[in-house]
């Protein structure tokens, strides 16, 4: 299958033009349909008005790369298990249900397949034989009920009730077995794929964050696994029994009397047709009503984590009435769910019953006629009813097939998506060597889901190394913008970032956030442990020494061994138990761990008040010491030591010199100060 190509838009701009281009060549009589199509197209993915045809296009691309590139109706596709830098390929139809990729998972654990099959069949096998063997017992029974011979009787019945014996308890042994096998195999599979699914959920880019809600990512890793792993255990235990059970019982009923299976499965065909319309409607309602179940939970996630915002706005009755809103379409859903799956069962109950009835008219009328004896008519209503049996667990295990099939292509669609940057791989610049020198060259930036808006034009920006660079501006201006894209969160659209003379794109980014930059901003994110873990968290094998040596530079040390319980203090979820002040100091301490080169500060201090505020800014000034800085600042008075001010407006930078120099300026700088001055307490 070819697979729909996706790249962020500059990269779809390089490619969109080769496209173009080696089209005016091969392809003229379309090249104008493409060209518009391309040119009207409202995303980087999606062609809006395209060629009315299929056109495969041979394209090079540079580095020598050679790709057959398809033109679809309104899509971009490209060969399958082609891979060019920049891009991500996606299946086309994502929420498909990948049979290739649960192949993967189910291969390694082939033999638990196996051998729960291998149970399933002896069990299947052993209930196909049991209705002969009871039928044998009633021909013995049909026997004696005229002649008063017990001794003769028990000598008669005992192979046979023995065997019948034997039989369920093989019966019971192999089922305990094959379904320890199933779980066993359910288990294995689910926990690969709940692991797989975090780790890539976890590699995305960040924009792919900014698109998702929490908690419908959360709910692919929760509910959805649990769906798929129920489901499918459910199904193979269940549906190859009951398969199983179906066609033995069907040989066993055809062996006993053709004439009374030919009526029996008369109406066979038809049920089935009209069970697999019905089914792929129940999938689609199932699907929509897990994504519903996904907004309820993205809401309640919301609501809960942010419960001080909720309570400071006093909303809690508004996202009550959200929750309910979303709850309820969940619900009505859901419900259409459980009518159709109701229909369903109801229609096969009706047949199954329809099946018995005509069995036992047929059977009478055979019995009458000595085609048949009793015994033979016990063991086909016996036969017919395991099928019976079976096809109603058949209809019960459909809800969950749908169900599981739906979880399952939610989840695959999360394992398959490739993140466009990559979290490891790239140059490294060698410890000793990393001086810290940064250069923005002409960076142009709109964040991915706002494509129209262009954050930073066209900005240029030198911070030579071991020096302090503060960027200020109004609210909104894109300050913390060039954090973001210094921290590889997001790729500039044109221009470039380097460090050191090196374009961070060509740089490990793992290496480059853990080694080079230390991020600090305004609200710290603490992990809900202890103290000395939430420091170690920014080098995992720092020494206790290494921490508390860090924590002293970050002024931290004092209130930490203040605490009963010192660094082993735990900080409660997110650090709610420590004040902003000692949580700021703390991340600092975390961000100082690993010693970087280069130290980040986004409004570090911004949420502290004055008292604290002090304390923090006299930490950052001890860490500032022989790194280069770059400080993003709304109060003034904290970066006038800075050696360079940067003033952004709209994204480009308008203002740029000392404290005093702007001052004499008289410029936008100067006019904020003076505005702060006027809102200070002292001014
Ligand atoms: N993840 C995002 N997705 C889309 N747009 C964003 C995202 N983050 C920020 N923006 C937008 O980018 C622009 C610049 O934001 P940025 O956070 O860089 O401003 P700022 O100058 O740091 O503001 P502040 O001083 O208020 O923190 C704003 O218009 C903002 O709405």
């Amino acid at each position: 299958m070819w697979k729909l190509i996706q790249c962020s838009s500059n990269v779809h701009n390089t490619f969109r033009h080769t496209i173009l281009q080696q089209c005016r060549s091969t392809r003229p009589t379309y090249y104008n349909n493409i060209r518009k199509a391309f040119f009207h197209a409202p995303s980087k993915t999606r062609v809006s008005k395209c060629a009315p045809k299929i056109i495969p296009i041979g394209l090079s691309l540079a580095g020598g790369a050679f790709v057959n590139v398809m033109i679809s109706r309104n899509k971009v596709l490209c060969e399958p298990k082609t891979r060019m830098a920049g891009y991500r390929t996606v299946s086309d139809k994502n929420l498909r249900f990948d049979w290739a990729k649960f192949w993967t998972y189910l291969r390694p654990h082939i033999w638990y397949f196996i051998a729960a099959i291998a149970g399933a069949l002896v069990v299947a096998v052993l209930n196909i034989q049991i209705p002969q063997v009871m039928g044998g017992l009633i021909n013995i029974l049909a026997k004696f009920t005229e002649s008063k011979d017990s001794l003769q009787f028990m000598n008669e019945i005992k192979p046979t009730a023995f065997k019948l014996i034997g039989m369920y308890i093989a019966q019971s042994v192999f089922t305990f077995f094959y379904i320890t096998m199933l779980s066993n195999l359910g288990e294995k599979i689910a926990y690969c794929m709940k692991t797989d699914l975090f780790s890539s959920i976890l590699d995305q880019d960040i924009a792919f964050f900014d698109k998702n809600r929490t908690g419908e990512i959360i709910t692919r890793l929760t509910s959805d696994i649990q769906d798929f792993k129920s489901s499918f255990k459910q199904t193979v235990s269940g549906g190859l029994r009951a398969a199983t059970q179906i066609l033995g019982c069907s040989v066993s009923l055809v062996m006993i009397s053709p004439e009374m299976t030919f009526v029996t499965l008369l109406c066979v065909p038809s049920v089935i047709a009209v069970g697999t319309i019905f089914g792929s409607l129940l999938r689609v309602t199932s699907r929509r009503a897990q994504a519903q179940n996904d907004k309820t939970t993205a809401v309640a996630d919301e609501a809960v984590s942010n419960i001080r915002t909720v309570r400071a706005f006093a909303m809690e009755d508004q996202e009550k009435e959200l929750f309910n809103a979303e709850a309820e379409k969940g619900m009505s859903l859901s419900q259409n769910l459980g009518v159709g799956i109701g229909l369903f069962q109801a229609g096969t109950n009706l047949f199954i019953n329809g099946m018995v009835l005509s069995t036992l008219y047929m059977g009478g009328y055979l019995l009458s006629t000595n085609k048949l004896s009793a015994g033979e008519v016990m063991a086909y209503l016996m036969a017919s009813q395991t099928i019976q049996r079976s096809l109603a667990q058949v209809s019960l295990l459909f809800g969950s097939v749908i169900r599981g099939v739906a979880a399952g292509s939610r989840i695959f669609e999360y394992i398959n998506m490739q993140p466009t940057m990559p979290l490891k791989g790239g140059k490294i610049i060698p410890d000793g060597l990393l001086k810290g020198d940064i250069m923005f060259k002409n960076v142009t930036f709109a964040y991915p889901t706002r494509r129209q808006q262009e954050v930073l034009k066209h900005f240029n920006l030198t911070v030579p190394a071991g020096k302090t660079i503060a960027i200020v501006g109004a609210s909104g201006n894109g300050k913390s913008t060039v954090v973001a894209l210094l921290e590889r969160f997001y790729d500039v659209k044109e221009g470039s970032i380097t460090l050191d003379g090196q374009d961070i794109r060509t740089l490990d980014p793992t290496w480059l956030r853990k080694r080079a930059l230390g991020l600090i901003s305004q609200e710290p994110v603490l992990f809900g442990t202890s103290i000395i873990e939430n420091i170690r968290y920014g080098k995992p094998d720092a020494t206790d020494e290494e921490v508390q040596k860090a924590a002293v530079l970050a002024n931290a040390d004092e209130f930490i061994t203040s605490f009963p319980k010192g660094y082993n203090t735990m900080v409660g979820e997110r650090g709610v138990t420590l004040s902003g002040g000692q949580k700021q100091r703390i991340a600092i301490a975390r961000a100082l761990l690993k010693n970087p080169s280069v130290l980040l500060l986004d409004e570090a201090t911004s949420a502290l008040d004055a008292e604290s505020e002090k304390i923090v800014q006299a930490a950052l000034e001890k860490a500032r010491a022989g790194r280069t800085v770059i400080v993003i600042a709304h109060r003034l008075s904290t970066i006038q030591n800075a050696d360079l001010i940067v003033v952004l407006d709209k994204g480009q930078i308008v203002e740029m010199g000392t404290h005093e120099s702007l001052k004499k300026l008289r410029g936008y700088y100067w006019s904020l100060t003076y505005q702060q001055q006027q809102h200070s307490p002292a001014g």
